[in-house]
């Protein structure tokens, strides 16, 4: 046996023509959905994902509004933007870039924005609107890396789901959908002593460390779905996951390839929250 590819291109192109469908609805309306994406200083991978949110924002019919400044902005500027930003009826969703400079405190800067306008999901509020189920934007990896399962058409309900990883922005919210969805859900971290014996245990695993061959094929369970979430570089400078491929293709029964799996979901999803941003501000 070996695992089926879970194609994330494939489902982005899907869910971006369902996005583009809904937009056209509310730009008839005069209710076009507007994207303020803002990048601060010269980090050339976020200058490549900032320009595939824009690229994005024009296949699904939604304005984006692309925001670049120096390395040098003040935190006070940046801050100034997002409060015009809030207060802007044209914008449903607010995005900064990240990781941003330094000098600049990054928890500070997300929780400057409207939580109504919070599409990246990353706010303390929207963090707790994803731990209690409320309504809400949920992250954008983590949401994606949901729907990628979805589209196995495997239940989780009794499931024992492995998430490898707990940052604030994948592992910890990851694990929260996942529960949500009645999975019975294990953290493991960089600090777990023997990952393996979690691992082998799990009908879903999600590895999201960031460190690359962190999930060998004597690690996985025979028939498991495994989501790669890490986006790293070997020896060779070629991208590659958490996940070492090779080896566990021939154990999974689903398994997401890097690139093509998680990476254009994140921006996908992007999409999504920022379409249900704009028809929330349409029912009032
Ligand atoms: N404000 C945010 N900042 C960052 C986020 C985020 O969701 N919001 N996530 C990452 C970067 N990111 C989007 O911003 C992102 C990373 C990777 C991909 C992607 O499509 N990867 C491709 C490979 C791309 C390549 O060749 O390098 C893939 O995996 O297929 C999309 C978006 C950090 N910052």
């Amino acid at each position: 046996m070996t695992a089926r590819i879970i194609d994330g291109n494939a489902l982005s192109t899907q869910l971006r023509a369902e996005v583009a469908q809904r937009t056209a609805a509310l730009t008839a309306q005069g209710r076009q959905p507007g994207l303020a994406v803002i990048l601060v200083g010269d980090d050339p991978a976020s200058a490549v994902y900032v320009r595939n949110k824009v690229k994005a924002c024009e296949t699904t019919g939604i304005r984006s509004i692309l925001e670049q400044y120096p390395a040098s902005m003040s935190q006070a500027e940046l801050l100034a933007r997002i409060d015009a930003l809030n207060n802007d009826p044209t914008v449903h969703g607010i995005l900064v870039q990240m990781p941003l400079p330094k000098h600049i405190d990054a928890q500070k800067v997300i929780e400057a924005i409207s939580t109504r306008k919070d599409v990246d999901g990353y706010s303390v509020l929207s963090a707790g609107e994803t731990m209690t189920g409320l309504p809400g934007f949920r992250p954008c990896t983590p949401y994606g890396c949901m729907k990628l399962i979805e589209s196995t058409g495997e239940s989780l309900k009794g499931k024992h789901a492995v998430v490898i990883g707990r940052s604030n922005t994948v592992g910890k919210p990851m694990a929260l959908l996942l529960l949500q969805a009645n999975a019975t859900v294990t953290i493991c971290h960089s600090g777990t002593p023997d990952l393996g014996v979690y691992t082998r245990q799990a009908d879903i695993v999600v590895a999201a460390v960031g460190r690359q061959n962190t999930l060998r094929g004597d690690m996985v369970k025979r028939g498991a779905i495994v989501i790669d979430v890490g986006i790293n570089r070997n020896e060779q400078g070629k991208l590659c996951g958490d996940v070492d491929f090779e080896s566990v293709a021939p154990v999974a029964s689903w398994i997401t390839p890097v690139p093509g799996g998680v990476g254009p979901m994140t921006i996908t999803m992007l999409m999504v929250n920022t379409l249900e941003a704009a028809e929330r501000t349409t029912r009032g």
